[in-house]
């Protein structure tokens, strides 16, 4: 499926979008200013198509694009802007909802893959969503005991920053790149970790390398983002804070997609470059299906899966073959595990049961994690961590966050790991990640790639 192409230029709409929603807040008004100041309250409006386009040309804090979705929120409720997983649920209890449309969400991230850990949320103060072709508006406050006009004030007041007109994109070329670690370090880490493997240490790592790309003029991250949404992607669009700018990713992978009592869970392990031609490409691909050490690699993620998955689902079931997720570069081996999860649990269940999985961390976890920490992998942004949302049933969806830079100024720092197991060669994992850099690096403006090209050279050419 592909990601819905955005219109070049925003369509014509007559009001000025802040004082569209001041004629649309005022019938809301009398009980916006009745309903309890202790709850939390949203309101979901229907949205013009024109000013939705606005909005997905201008400036968002978080954009989440999925092939039949897209989300773009502005702010952060005050006092609710980090949420604890209890506190979510609390306030989902006692919330004041006016409005005939989407129930509101909340954006969630997880720390990278060697850190784990639980999820953080983030309630948006506005998010405007386009889903099943209908666009909407959902504006979300704490009133506390401030006058109703103040918070109705705040929103337009952000709704006009968000659909101010975005600056021309420009194109800046590349300065410098640097790749850290370099080749030579590369190499003696893969080494030390077929080491361990073979002392029985643990079963597979993945290790992972950046490329800091410096570019001559500040990066625009929405226009990235745009750019990245125009592609066709198999996966998730996103845009999301991290800890020093921004987290980009175009990511195929998708931990836990939960609607109502199903969810699912998709194992991505084992990986094989795409070729021009039908012939070539089929022959990599049933080389790819057919390699012993891809298969234990795609096994150990999707027998991890399963084993989480069994603590919070009823029945559980997967087909018995991967079958293939083919990507523009790469294709990957791919199962999805589908399960039944129990009475009372929601996406953040899941995310605790699954985060991280061997595909991103290595197997068993525990001595993968404490091998990365030992040899110091620090994984800038949100870089195999999660990203994703939950509304207030629990229903949602968590992406890896693969395929990702985090940019900062001028600065982007892109990431890419690979599954060590015992028989990895160096050389043939360093190329995998090139690949794999390059979905970033294609959408950064044609950066190019500090060793030849990976295509030619992997294992399975
Ligand atoms: C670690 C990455 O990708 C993961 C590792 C894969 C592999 O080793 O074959 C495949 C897909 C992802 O689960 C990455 O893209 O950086």
């Amino acid at each position: 499926m592909g990601i819905v192409a955005l219109p070049s230029k925003p369509r014509q709409h007559n009001a000025a979008p802040g004082d569209w929603l001041e004629a649309a807040l005022a019938p809301w008004m009398a009980q916006i200013g009745a309903a309890p100041g202790e709850n939390l309250l949203s309101l979901a409006l229907d949205l013009p198509d024109a000013l939705f386009d606005l909005v997905r040309n201008g400036r968002a804090d978080r954009v989440w694009i999925a092939p039949d979705e897209e989300m773009f929120s502005v702010g952060a409720v005050a006092g609710f802007a980090d949420m604890s997983v209890d506190r979510w649920r609390v306030a989902c209890r006692r919330w004041t909802r006016f409005g005939d449309g989407p129930a509101p969400i909340a954006f969630l991230t997880a720390p990278p893959a060697p850190l784990g850990g639980g999820a953080h949320l983030s309630l948006p103060e506005l998010l405007l969503r386009r889903s099943e072709g209908r666009c909407s508006l959902v504006l979300t406050g704490y009133r506390d005991f401030r006058p109703a006009a103040a918070l109705t004030r705040e929103w337009a007041e952000r709704f006009r920053a968000m659909t101010a007109p975005a600056a021309k994109e420009t194109h800046s070329p590349v300065e410098r790149q640097e790749d850290r670690p370099d080749r030579a370090e590369w190499r003696a880490r893969v080494r030390a970790a077929t080491q361990a493997i073979r002392a029985k240490r643990f079963d597979k790592v993945v290790l992972a390398r950046k490329r800091v790309v410096t570019l001559r003029a500040p990066i625009d991250a929405d226009a990235l983002a745009r750019r990245m949404a125009q592609g066709c992607v198999e996966g998730r669009v996103l845009k999301f804070p991290s800890a020093n700018g921004c987290t980009l990713a175009a990511t195929p992978e998708l931990l836990a997609v939960k609607r109502g009592r199903a969810l699912v869970s998709h194992a991505l392990a084992g990986t094989a470059p795409r070729f021009p031609t039908t012939a070539q490409d089929d022959e990599t691909a049933r080389t790819l299906r057919g390699c012993a050490k891809e298969r234990r690699e795609h096994a150990l993620v999707v027998q991890s899966i399963a084993e989480s998955m069994r603590e919070i689902c009823d029945e559980l079931s997967h087909p018995p073959e991967p079958g293939l997720v083919k990507l523009p570069r790469l294709q990957h081996l791919w199962t999805p595990v589908s399960g039944h999860m129990r009475e009372g649990l929601d996406l953040l269940d899941a995310i605790a049961a699954l985060h991280p999985t061997p595909a991103v961390l290595g197997w068993p976890k525990a001595p993968a994690r404490a091998f990365l920490r030992e040899n110091e992998e620090r994984r800038d942004g949100l870089y195999t961590g999660l990203a994703g949302w939950i509304d207030a049933e629990g229903d949602g969806e968590a992406a890896v966050v693969l395929r990702c830079a985090e940019i900062q100024g001028r600065e982007a720092r892109l990431w890419a790991g690979a599954g060590i197991m015992a028989e990895s060669d160096p050389d043939a994992e360093w190329a995998e990640t090139e690949l794999k850099l390059t979905t970033f690096l294609d959408i950064l403006g044609g950066a190019p790639s500090a060793e030849p090209r990976a295509r030619e050279q992997s294992r399975h050419g």
